[in-house]
Order: structure tokens, then C-alpha cells, then sequence
């Protein structure tokens, strides 16, 4: 079973289609330090780019940027066409159709999980409480933790946690789902249930924009790796191309160690 049946999203002949989400020449600075340069990507509808590259080089900023957790000095960003509101509601309702996944859970502690992911639809979207928690309660079965749902996030395993996480971010009905390093703060054993759930999200046609070293989720669920390098797209390909055959030599020495562990 996947999280959303490939019929919910729009077709466009192929896997892919119209592009989703557009930077264009997206520049940012920490006072001296340039940590994204001239930034120019097109992600497609359904599509599913893997964001890789050495620590430091502007990974999280991106993906930060594209929700607005993050402001840009210049160049632009656009959602389904639409320009990246800065701030108030517009800014609100943005949030809502960008789904993003951190490494740590940031769950509310003192709500349970039917709460953390009844919160925003019902405080953001304005659902009534019954379909706001008939939703939830269908979203947290299907990344199997429907049964934990009257619990509080510390009664929960990490890997449960961010499956919540998930959950949440899909009650919102993203256009696009983030994901940030999502299994880095995870014991190995817990690290495959959450892949599991972000593979069946992507073969379920949702656009997702994953900054992971998971590389065997690269090689087989992503349709591009992009591998940044101080605060640039270094390169960017199919995952086969670029793991047989990476361009540069900054690509070759990061999978170099990268592949080692
Ligand atoms: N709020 C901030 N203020 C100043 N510098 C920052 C801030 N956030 C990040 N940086 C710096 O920007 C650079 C890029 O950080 P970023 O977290 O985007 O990199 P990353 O590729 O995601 O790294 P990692 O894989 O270690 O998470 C780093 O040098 C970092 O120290």
C-alpha cells in the first residue's frame, strides 16, 4: 500500500512533471560567508532529488530556504509558480504546503500523537476536529503507529517518533515534503522503517527533496542527485550515472570515504 495512490497527484506523462519547485538564482550569506551561491533548481512534480555533499556546504540551508525558515539575499524561489511569501499569513499557509522532516522528531512533548498531527490542520487549515483526527488517525497507520497514537512522544522509539513526524507533515497536504538528514539521529535498526516510509511515499508520486547519506536511498528511490560543495550545485545526475561515474574530483573523494562506512 502506498501513502497517497499515484492517481492524487497530477499526471504529466512520465514519472515526472511540471516543475514544482523553482530557485533561481538564489544567493545567501552568514556575514562573510557565502553559503549558497548562485542557486539554480528545478524540482519536478512526483519528483525526488537526494541532496548530498560534505558537512558545511549549505545542505540544510537550502532546504530551509525553500520553506522560508531561511531568507534569501537575492534571486527567487517559487512554489507550484507562486512566489515565496516573506512573512503573516501567506507565510503560514506556505509552511503548510511544504512539508519538512528535521533530524531531531521536534514533536510537542506534552501533546500525544493524534494531537501533534491534528495541530496544524485543525489550528492552520481549519479542519473541524472529527476529519482532522480521522486523518491523522489514517496517516499514522500507514507509517505504522496508528496504535501509539493516544501516547506522548517520549513513549515512543526514535524511528516512531519521526514516523510520526511524517505524518504530521502529511496532514498538512504538502505539494512537497523536505526531509533533513531524517534518520541521522537514529539507531541503525530504526533507520530502515523510516526509509521505508519515505520509499513509499516516493513511489506514492509525492515531490520530495531529501538532504540524506543514506546512499542505497539515492541509488534506488531518488530520479537525481544533486551534490553541493561549498554552498554550490557542484553536479548533479541520475543516481546510477553519478555513483558509477561522478564528474568531479570533490564527488569522487566524497564517495570515496562516503562508500568506506
Ligand atoms: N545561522 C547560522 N549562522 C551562521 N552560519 C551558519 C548558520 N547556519 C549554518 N551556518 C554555516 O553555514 C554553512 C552551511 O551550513 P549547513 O548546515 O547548511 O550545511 P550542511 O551541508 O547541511 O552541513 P551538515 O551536513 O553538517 O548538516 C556552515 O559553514 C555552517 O556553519
Amino acid at each position: 500500500m502506498t501513502l497517497l495512490d499515484k492517481g492524487d497527484k497530477p499526471t504529466g506523462g512520465g514519472r515526472t512533471g511540471e516543475p514544482l519547485v523553482v530557485l533561481d538564482g538564489v544567493n545567501k550569506w552568514y556575514g562573510d560567508l557565502h553559503v549558497l551561491q548562485d542557486i539554480n533548481l528545478s524540482v519536478r512534480e512526483r519528483e525526488v532529488v537526494v541532496v548530498i555533499g560534505p558537512s558545511g556546504s549549505g545542505k540544510s540551508t537550502l532546504c530551509r530556504t525553500i520553506n522560508r525558515l531561511e531568507t534569501i539575499d537575492s534571486g527567487s524561489i517559487t512554489l507550484d509558480g507562486q512566489l515565496l511569501p516573506q512573512e503573516g499569513k501567506a507565510l503560514a499557509n506556505l509552511r503548510a504546503e511544504v512539508g519538512m522532516v528535521f533530524q531531531s522528531f521536534n514533536l510537542f512533548a506534552h501533546k500525544s500523537i493524534l494531537e501533534n498531527v491534528t495541530l496544524g490542520p485543525i489550528k492552520v487549515r481549519g479542519q473541524g476536529k472529527a476529519e482532522a483526527e480521522t486523518r491523522a488517525r489514517e496517516l499514522l497507520d500507514r507509517v505504522g503507529v496508528g496504535h501509539q497514537a493516544d501516547k506522548y512522544p517520549a513513549q515512543l522509539s526514535g524511528g516512531q517518533q519521526q514516523r510520526v513526524a511524517i505524518a504530521r507533515a502529511l496532514a498538512m497536504n504538502p505539494k512537497v515534503m523536505l526531509f533533513d538528514e531524517p534518520t541521522s539521529a537514529l539507531d541503525p535498526e530504526m533507520i530502515k522503517e523510516v526509509l521505508d516510509v519515505m520509499v513509499d511515499l516516493a513511489e506514492g508520486g509525492m515531490t520530495m527533496i531529501v538532504v540524506t547519506h543514506e546512499m542505497g536511498f539515492a541509488r534506488t528511490a531518488a530520479d537525481r542527485v544533486i551534490f553541493m560543495a561549498d554552498g554550490a550545485i557542484a553536479e548533479e545526475n541520475d543516481p546510477e550515472s553519478f555513483f558509477t561515474n561522478p564528474q568531479s574530483d570533490r564527488a569522487k573523494d566524497f564517495l570515496g570515504k562516503i562508500l568506506k562506512h
